[in-house]
């Protein structure tokens, strides 16, 4: 069965036309002016975008003593009724626990996913095995490995394992990526904190200064520029951080910076509210920050030097986060967003006009497309691309609340806040997974999305490599042995 997409406006990473698209076999089959199929879905009045992608979630994680909250069955579904039609998840190794062992864990529980999807493998730790394994997991399709430079004691990773990994990762084309913040100064921070008295969820912030982010930040792009390999930093949150890649990206090195969405519309004072439930229920890491570490990412997005909007959607309910009531240190790190990250971008950056529509195709879909190399199967509008679309109604408004949210915790962090510009149609591979608020997604639809590795980017940055590698100086009459 066909579907075409009427009277739209045709918005992409770079173009913006009118035009139908016709939809066959989960791809786009044509696009042009009055094209016809089996089902019509009226586009009128509307924008026919690349569905979002999100590189950045956490469903049914194991992370501090319990699960997140979400999983691939909810965690889609929140995702394709707010206008996304994949994500990107970590798979994450315990300590010790082998690279393809904990692939299978995400495999299994994937298998519910509504809408397509990919993982990066983290490197929590290492050793023989996980560099013998990084080119299995390469091979099975996951080209991006994530470090986390926080957690002490948990999944933090050294600078050598860094360099080590890093340099793994230029052997096999595959992109590094790292949680930047100072893990070391983190943990010296909180133990002081707290015996200080310091035990409620503000505490959180104080522990995690822009400055860990920025060190961080800043030693991750000089290790991978020593490598010779490219690298993506995750939850970009202030002028510190995005101050680092900026100065790298001027100076030629291949880094890009995420943002998420939270961080871009909600700030510290958060932490301050007498609620403690309110307060816990907005602890991530890195924290919420200042008006003027959000206006630096504003900028980033309008200037290229910040390149993808995330959500790091990690979901716990009030329950979970009231283990860390008397300890801000045990309060799960982790907030939800899936639903509300391209609604509340649009709202607070194409209508404020901080960002144009084309910006937000590309910060939401097609960079992230490209960097990830899974472009143009997936972030584009083009024939023989994946149907992964969604019909855009810039006109439409909610309010928005826990009481009617996909996501299975008990609040939002939005709560309460007016969104203008949401989906009429969501499609994922040609399927109609939301329609008219309607969300009617299919628990197992989702596909997993396999990436090549060797994206132009890495090749290039080896083939430099290569050629300004130390050599011997020859020095005549010596022979190179010295004997
Ligand atoms: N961000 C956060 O607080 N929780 C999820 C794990 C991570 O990305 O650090
Ligand atoms: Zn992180
Ligand atoms: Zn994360």
């Amino acid at each position: 069965m066909s579907t075409v997409i009427k009277n739209g406006t045709i918005v992409t990473a770079d173009l913006t036309y009118r035009a139908d698209v016709l939809v066959e076999g989960g791809k786009i089959a044509a696009i042009g002016p009055g094209l016809a199929g089996d089902q019509v879905l009226d586009a009128s009045g509307c924008y026919v975008m690349p569905g979002g992608i999100d590189p950045h979630t956490h469903l049914e994680m194991p992370f501090m003593g319990t699960y997140s909250a979400d999983d691939f069955e909810s965690g889609t579904r929140a995702a394709l009724a707010g206008g996304t039609t994949m994500v990107v998840d970590f798979a994450l190794p315990s300590p010790g626990q082998g690279l393809l062992d904990a692939l299978r864990m995400w495999d299994n529980k994937a298998g519910r996913a509504n809408c397509d999807y990919s993982f990066h493998m983290a490197v929590t730790w290492w050793g023989e095995q996980v560099f013998d394994e990084m080119q299995a997991v390469v091979g099975r399709g996951i080209t991006s490995f994530k470090h986390f430079m926080a957690y002490k004691g948990a999944l933090m990773v050294n600078d050598d394992e860094l360099f080590a990994s890093f340099r793994r990762c230029a052997e096999l084309g595959a992109l590094p990526m790292v949680h930047a913040e100072n893990g070391d100064v983190v943990a010296e921070m909180c133990a002081r904190l707290l015996a200080e008295g310091n035990t409620g969820p503000e505490a959180h912030a104080y522990s995690r200064p822009p400055q860990v982010e920025g060190e961080a930040t800043n030693r991750a792009i000089m290790i991978a520029d020593m490598a010779g390999v490219p690298l993506y930093v995750v939850h970009t949150s202030c002028e510190d951080s995005h101050e680092a890649i900026r100065r790298a990206r001027m100076q030629g090195k291949r880094v890009w910076g995420e943002p998420l969405i939270q961080h871009l519309t909600l700030d510290e004072s958060e932490y301050f509210h007498p609620d403690w439930d309110h307060a816990a229920r907005r602890v991530m890491s890195p924290p919420f920050r200042s008006k003027a570490h959000q206006d630096s990412l504003w900028a980033g997005l309008a200037s290229g030097s910040l390149s993808v909007v995330a959500t790091d959607h990690c979901a716990f309910t009030t329950e979970q986060k009231r283990f860390g009531k008397g300890d801000f240190t045990r309060i799960p790190n982790g907030t939800g967003g899936l639903e509300d990250r391209m609604p509340m971008l649009w709202t607070h950056g194409v209508t404020t006009g901080r960002i144009t529509m084309n910006e937000f195709v590309a910060v939401t879909s097609t960079n992230i497309a490209k960097i990830l190399n899974m472009y143009p199967k997936k972030g584009a509008v083009l024939v023989g691309a994946d149907a992964d679309l969604v019909v855009w109604d810039a006109e439409a408004t909610k309010t928005i609340s826990a009481a009617s949210q996909q996501s299975a915790i008990d609040y939002n962090v939005f709560e309460g806040k007016q969104v203008k510009g949401l989906p009429r149609y969501t499609l994922s591979r040609g399927m109609v997974a939301v329609a008219d608020g309607k969300v009617q997604t299919r628990e197992g639809h989702g596909q997993f999305v396999a990436r090549e590795p060797g994206a132009a980017v890495n090749k290039a940055l080896s083939a430099w490599k290569d050629l300004t590698a130390p050599r011997p100086v020859p020095r005549g009459g010596i022979p190179a042995s010295g004997v």
